[in-house]
This record gives C-alpha cells, structure tokens and sequence, in this order.
C-alpha cells in the first residue's frame, strides 16, 4: 500500500499515546480512528501545517489506542455515507492502532498505567483457543431430539438393513412373470369399489403366484414370487367375461423394475458415519431409518454471557446517553447455532465485586463477557482476572477490529473469553477465540477451509489481520466471489447483518480476485441475508460503488 491510499497528507499528527513517530511510522488506522470516533483525521491538508491537538496519553490508558483529539478549524462533523470525500466509509474503519509490542504481562490497574502484551497473530490466537482444552468431555447418550448440533462418540452403525425389505418404488401393480397378468384382489379388500392393494405398512401378503398382479402402493412390501411393479400409468385392466380382470402392459416388466430391494442402501451393521460427525437434521433423519431411538454423542459444551455495560438498555429507544444491548440477542443464538448450551445473557453491572462473583460462581464450560475488556475507569476484566487468579492464555490478537478480545483459564476446564463491547469486534472475538474452544469442546471438527475470490480489493491494516463482512455474489468469469460490504466499523452491524461470511484479509490488504480465507456463520449455508445484488440500491451494504473496503 502506498501513502497515497490511505489519504497521502503525511505529517499532521502530533501525538501518540505510545510515542510520536514520524509521518512515515505512523498508523494510519488514527485517522480511521480519528473519524470513527466522530472527531476528526489525524492529519493537516497539506501545506497548513500541524492544526490538530491530540492528548499525548488518555486519562486511564494503559499504553493504547483510542487519543482523544480535537482538531482546530473543525472537522467534528459525524460520517455521512454520501460524502465524496469519503471513498469508503472511513467512520467504519478502524479502532485504535496497533498495541506496542511489550511482552510484560499486563499487570496494571485502571489508574496505574502498564505497558501492554504483545498482541497474537490471528492465526496463532485461533490455534491457541482451539487446543485450550485437552478436548471434549465424555460421551453421553441423548434422545434423537436432543442430539441436533451435537458430535458423534461413537460411529451410527445401521440397526437394520435399509430398506429393510422390498420394497415398491411406484403406485401400481406387483407382477409375476411376463403379463399380460390376472389381476388379484386383495385378501384384505372390501367386496365393492376399486381394491387398494397392498398398501405401505401392511403385513406380509400371500404369495404372487406367476402370472398374476396385485396392486401395490408406493413404499408397501412386494409380495413373494413378485418380479417387478408396473406404474399405475403404464398398465391396462380389461375387464374379462367370467367377471374377473386382466392387466395389460404395452412394454414387458423387466425383473426387479420399480423394485427397491433390501439392504440397497446399507446393510445391517454397516458404518453409515464415523465417530466425529456433526448430527444435523440429516443425521438425524438417517438415524431414525437406521433404527436409533438414541445416540452416542459429547454433550453440548455449556456457556454463560455475561453482557457488561451500564449504559445498556434492554428494550426501547437509546435515550440519555444510553444505548441498547446489541450483543445480548445475538450471543445466544450464535451460540445455540455452534452447538453451545447457553442461557439467555445476564446483564451485569459495571461494578469489579458483581463481575468477581458472577466469575468466580459461575460452572459454566466458557463464561463469555462482553465489554470491559479495555482500561477504561469502568473495564473491570482484567482486575478480576488477576483477582481470580486466571491464567490469561491470549491477550490482545492482532485483529481488526476486535484486538483487545481475551483468553483466559479460570479453572483446568473452564475458560473464559472476553469480547470487546463494540459489537462487530464482539462478533470478532466470538469468531476467533470463543468459536474455535467450543469447537474443539464440542469435539467438533475444525471448520473446513473455505476460500473464493474477492469481486473488490480490500485494504489491509498494515500490521494486522482484518476481518470483514462480505457477501457472496456470482460473477460471470470467476464463479463465486465474495463482495467486502460497506459498515464494517468496530460499532457498526449493519454490514454483517447483510454479510455471508468474514473474509480474512492480511496485513497489506488484498487485491481484487485474490482467494481470500472465508469464516462462515453457522447459518450461511441454509439461510440468506434476503438480498440480492439486483437490490443493491446507493447506500445499501452491497452498493458496489463503495464495495472496496477502503481503509479498514
Ligand atoms: N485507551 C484505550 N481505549 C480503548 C482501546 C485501547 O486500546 N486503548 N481500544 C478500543 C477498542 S479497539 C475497543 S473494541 C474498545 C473495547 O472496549 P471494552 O471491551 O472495554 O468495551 P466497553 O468500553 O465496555 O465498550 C466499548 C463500546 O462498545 C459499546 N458496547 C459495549 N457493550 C455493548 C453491547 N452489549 N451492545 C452494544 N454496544 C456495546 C459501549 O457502549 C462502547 O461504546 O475499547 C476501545 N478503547
Ligand atoms: O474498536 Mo476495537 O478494534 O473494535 O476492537
């Protein structure tokens, strides 16, 4: 990337929490930050010289982001989507800069400034949750209805063949032999109207003898001596004179046609699926054909949300500086969609002793917390982490957005992850450090590997790994491509809320075709977002004139 990308006005700022590089050194992500936060870019037109004041350190930061700043002459103006100088929705961009790189363990409190962890690479953050835990807990039998989303312990091997007899594929007739045949009545049927014949669930019948049909419905059992089954429409009945009737057909009946004979699927003791498989509806339907009331599988792994904030508002409109909860409704679900036992996200105040005993009662496989992960007055995560005496396995991930998410043990199998409070870096976290600990505690397979191509370039953070909201779309020459959707801010949803997947963008960014890693949500394959590019009307998450990710 050049300079020219990200605005090319070099100089300009005059202060960083951490230092004060030169114009070359800095981080552009503080002009994202800068207008993300509604103030103003970081930076001076050139030729006006430095007109920007920025706090040389935050009150309660801890050797981070997020400089408070105010600029001379303006610029406080908030991002309007229609403003031309803003190619890419600049307010969506970008949190604070990359955290220095000081390996001391964070060991400060919010009034004691302390140098701050290296951040992990995403990569490494995502391999160090998944092998968190040794691995899932023991097996457990559950009732086919309580199985869904959960791993198989044990292989589903059929409890019968499957059909497990033969079987009519059609409506029609049973035949034996070369016809034309003499049309049986059923044993069973009435004296009057047409005879229904065999029909599906019925017990065995009498014996076919040659040269004679019955008629047979889609799924009942052949009779013996039948050698194949005539569709109704392709058979004639004439009526004879001694008052019984004849079948004719204008083709002969192949031995065996329209018959499904036993075990065509599977046999008894057959391996239908390894141990390991994910049950999904369709196991389940298997399962259930196969002969199985119950099955082998690893409990669901159990988790607590725990939503931090006092400015959270349950229900209504944002009022007196207060917001709603956006992370409380989406948890759960999210959760219950990986497989995750999870009760409805309690609502904590922002106070360390609630906090401390909320953690230290709570059973839970993986407490989850939302907010208060950074070091502001009221982020009480890391104190009551030292105060519980946890051992922090991730803190900090070179992510955007989402690097002040967390990792840590509170006990050999409980863990906790700590999602920052703005919600796309919440779903950040979610998706790199909570997602792959469940997994490996649901003893589910990792995620396959899934890539396509980008339908629009997408600027990387210089250091690290982006995540960003981007819909699949067709596209002629390539196939399946993947479009970067605009509102993609740290705060922001809407992007996501129209998204398929994250594409994982590196550092440096990615050009237009190049085969981005793909993180899908559990419900992409089946559900869609209900828009289409035909609908991607100005100022839509798909308006493809702003489609380039920009600076974020
Ligand atoms: N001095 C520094 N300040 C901040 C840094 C930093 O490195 N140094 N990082 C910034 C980044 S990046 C993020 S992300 C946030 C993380 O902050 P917390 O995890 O402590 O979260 P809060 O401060 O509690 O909230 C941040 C933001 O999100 C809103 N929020 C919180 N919970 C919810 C929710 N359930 N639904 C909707 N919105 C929520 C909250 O009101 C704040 O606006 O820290 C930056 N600061
Ligand atoms: O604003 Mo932060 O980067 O979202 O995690």
């Amino acid at each position: 990337m050049t300079d020219g990308e990200w605005g090319g006005e070099a100089g300009g700022v005059v202060g960083r929490p951490w230092g004060e590089p030169s114009a070359e050194e800095r981080d552009p992500f503080d002009d994202a930050l800068a207008l993300a936060n509604g103030t103003a870019p970081l930076r001076a037109r050139p030729g006006t010289g430095p007109g920007i004041t920025t706090a040389t350190s935050a009150p309660y930061a801890a050797g981070a982001a997020a400089a408070t700043s105010s600029v001379t002459g303006g610029g406080d103006a908030p991002y309007t989507p229609d403003d031309p100088f803003s190619p890419d929705d600049p307010a969506a961009t970008r949190s604070g800069p990359s955290r220095p790189t000081d390996p001391t363990p964070h060991t400060g409190t919010g009034s004691d400034p302390c140098p701050t962890p290296a951040a992990v690479p995403w990569h490494t953050a995502r391999r160090l949750a998944a092998r968190a835990v040794p691995g899932a807990p023991e097996p457990e039998t559950a009732a086919l209805g309580e199985a869904l989303g959960r791993t198989l312990a044990a292989p589903l091997t059929a409890l019968t063949d499957l059909p497990s007899f033969d079987t009519s594929a059609m409506d029609g007739w049973a035949v034996a032999g070369p016809g034309p045949w003499r049309l049986d009545r059923p044993a069973d049927a009435p004296e009057t109207g047409p005879p229904s014949g065999i029909l599906a669930g019925h017990a065995s019948t009498a014996a076919l003898l040659d040269g004679h049909a019955i008629p047979i419905a889609t799924g009942a059992r052949i009779p013996s001596g039948a050698t194949a089954v005539l569709r109704s429409e392709q058979g004639e009945v004439r009526e004879l004179g001694d008052g019984g009737r004849r079948l004719y057909a204008p083709r002969p009946a192949p031995p065996g046609q329209d018959i499904r004979p036993r075990g065509q699927e599977c046999r008894r003791g057959d391996q239908l699926l390894p141990a390991g498989c994910l049950v999904t509806p369709a196991v389940l339907g298997l399962a259930a054909a196969a002969g199985y009331d119950e099955l082998t599988a690893y409990r669901r792994p159990r988790a607590e949300v725990f939503v931090l904030g006092d400015e959270l508002l349950g229900h209504g409109l944002p009022r007196d500086g207060r917001i709603r909860d956006a992370l409380g409704p989406m948890l759960a679900p999210w959760l219950h969609a990986l497989g995750v036992e999870a009760a409805a996200p309690r609502p904590l105040a922002d106070d360390a002793d609630t906090l401390y005993a909320a953690l230290a009662e709570s059973t839970a496989d993986v407490v989850i917390t939302t907010g208060g992960t950074a070091s502001g007055p009221v982020d009480h995560v890391h104190p009551t982490l030292r105060r519980l005496d946890a051992e922090v396995l991730v803190d900090g991930v070179a992510v955007r957005p989402g690097h002040p998410m967390l990792l840590a043990r509170l006990a050999p199998r409980r863990h906790l992850v700590g999602l920052p409070g703005n919600p796309l870096a919440a779903v950040s976290g979610l998706l790199t450090l909570a997602e792959p600990l469940l997994r490996t505690l649901a003893a589910r397979r990792p995620a396959a590997p899934y890539r396509a191509p980008l339908a629009a370039a997408v600027t990387g953070h210089p250091q690290d790994t982006r995540l960003v909201p981007v819909a699949y779309r067709d596209d002629e020459r390539r196939g399946l491509t993947v479009l970067p959707l605009r509102f993609h801010g740290p705060a922001m949803l809407r992007g996501i809320a129209a998204a398929d997947a994250l594409a994982v963008v590196p550092p440096g960014g990615a050009e237009r075709g190049t085969e981005l890693e793909l993180l899908e949500f559990p419900w992409s394959a089946g559900w869609s977002a209900g828009w289409t590019p035909d609908r991607s009307a100005a100022g839509s998450p798909y308006d493809p004139t702003e489609a380039t990710g920009g600076r974020a």
